[in-house]
């Protein structure tokens, strides 16, 4: 049997980049530049934009204008707008901006757990409790995140029993939806695969997906292993920006570019435009003053150069 005759036939890339991809830079990114990113990533074929989070300025600066990056940006038909928020106080002010879905973002390690949302895992979720209710009274969709999935800066190498609980836990509040992150992109296949399985046990498949970072190099590996279990769904990020304040050494997430390059490979539909995505890519990364993060950008953009 081929490969692709056993990968699903389409996935949907949520592009976390202007929130996940941005919240760990140093220099401030003006309200305009996020805005405007969001605009690119929606014009390349993006259907779902993470666009920022309702957390704490002290914890993270670079998200203090969320509602203004919210209010700023132009809504196309057929685009999910989501956003982050850790608890009720970052969820009222979310909802005023209209968001389509919400992320409850928890983890499967205490020590990340305390670190990042200064609460245990079990006080995050009764925090969550009513962040839930209120989005699902309002006809808003809700993500969970499961940070530390298979690894943590912290406390090592984390067992899928970690992953089953945090599943059960957020699925027993009425979380719609399961992601499994690799926060510090310690996972290999296998590891990935397990920690999938593990919220498998709660959640269906439609309502599961990837979240890697590709500090070791095993991203792409990790979501084709995704792929093969049925996975259809992936957090990804433009220009590979990213790193999460609270998991030091972790690199940026698995660039968009690379993962629809691999898609596209297999024969799989995404609906993105994959040199418009790399023109985003550039906008952010020249006004960050880098070079995109990303591989197949990087090959894209010397043939262009090489082409005149
Ligand atoms: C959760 C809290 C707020 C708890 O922080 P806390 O200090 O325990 O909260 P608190 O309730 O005691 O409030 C303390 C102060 O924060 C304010 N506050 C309280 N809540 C909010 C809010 N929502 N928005 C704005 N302000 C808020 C509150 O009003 C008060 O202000 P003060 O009276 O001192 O002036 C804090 O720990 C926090 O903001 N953490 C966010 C950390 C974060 O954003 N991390 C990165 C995102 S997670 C991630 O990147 C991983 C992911 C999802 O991508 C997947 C992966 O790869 O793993």
């Amino acid at each position: 049997m081929s490969l692709s005759s056993t990968l699903p036939s389409k996935v949907k890339l949520v592009d976390v980049g202007p929130r996940d991809g941005l919240q760990n830079e140093k220099q401030m990114v003006p309200a305009a530049v996020k805005i405007e990113l969001v605009q690119r990533l929606q014009q390349a074929g993006l259907k779902e934009i993470e666009v920022t989070s309702f957390v704490s300025p002290k914890w993270v600066p670079q998200m203090a204008d969320a509602a203004e990056v919210m209010a700023g940006i132009t809504r196309q038909p057929g685009v999910r707008y989501s956003v982050l928020t850790p608890n009720l106080k970052g969820f009222e002010a979310a909802l005023a901006t209209r968001p389509d879905e919400i992320v409850v973002f928890g983890a499967a390690s205490e020590a990340f757990s305390q670190r990042n949302i200064n609460c245990s895992i079990a006080e995050s979720i009764e925090r969550f409790r009513p962040v839930v209710e209120a989005a699902r009274a309002n006809g808003i969709y809700v993500r969970s995140a499961i940070s530390c999935a298979v690894g943590c800066p912290y406390e090592g190498e984390i067992a899928p029993e970690r992953v089953e609980m945090v599943a059960r836990l957020m699925k027993g509040i009425g979380v719609q939806h399961c992601g499994v992150a690799d926060t510090i992109g310690v996972g290999t296949p296998i590891k990935v695969q397990r920690a999938l399985d593990a919220a498998l046990r709660h959640f269906a498949i439609d309502d599961i997906s990837g979240h890697f970072h590709d500090t070791y190099g095993q991203a792409l590996a990790n979501t084709l292993a995704s792929l093969q279990m049925g996975v259809w769904q992936f957090d990804t990020s433009v220009a590979g920006l990213g790193g999460c304040p609270y998991a030091k050494g972790a690199t940026g997430n698995v660039s968009t570019e690379d993962v629809v390059y691999l898609l596209h490979g297999l024969g799989i539909e995404t609906g993105i435009d994959l040199d418009r995505l790399v023109d985003a890519g550039q906008y952010v990364s020249d006004f960050l003053g880098r070079k995109p993060n990303s591989r197949v950008a990087t090959a894209l953009l010397n043939k262009r150069q090489s082409a005149g």
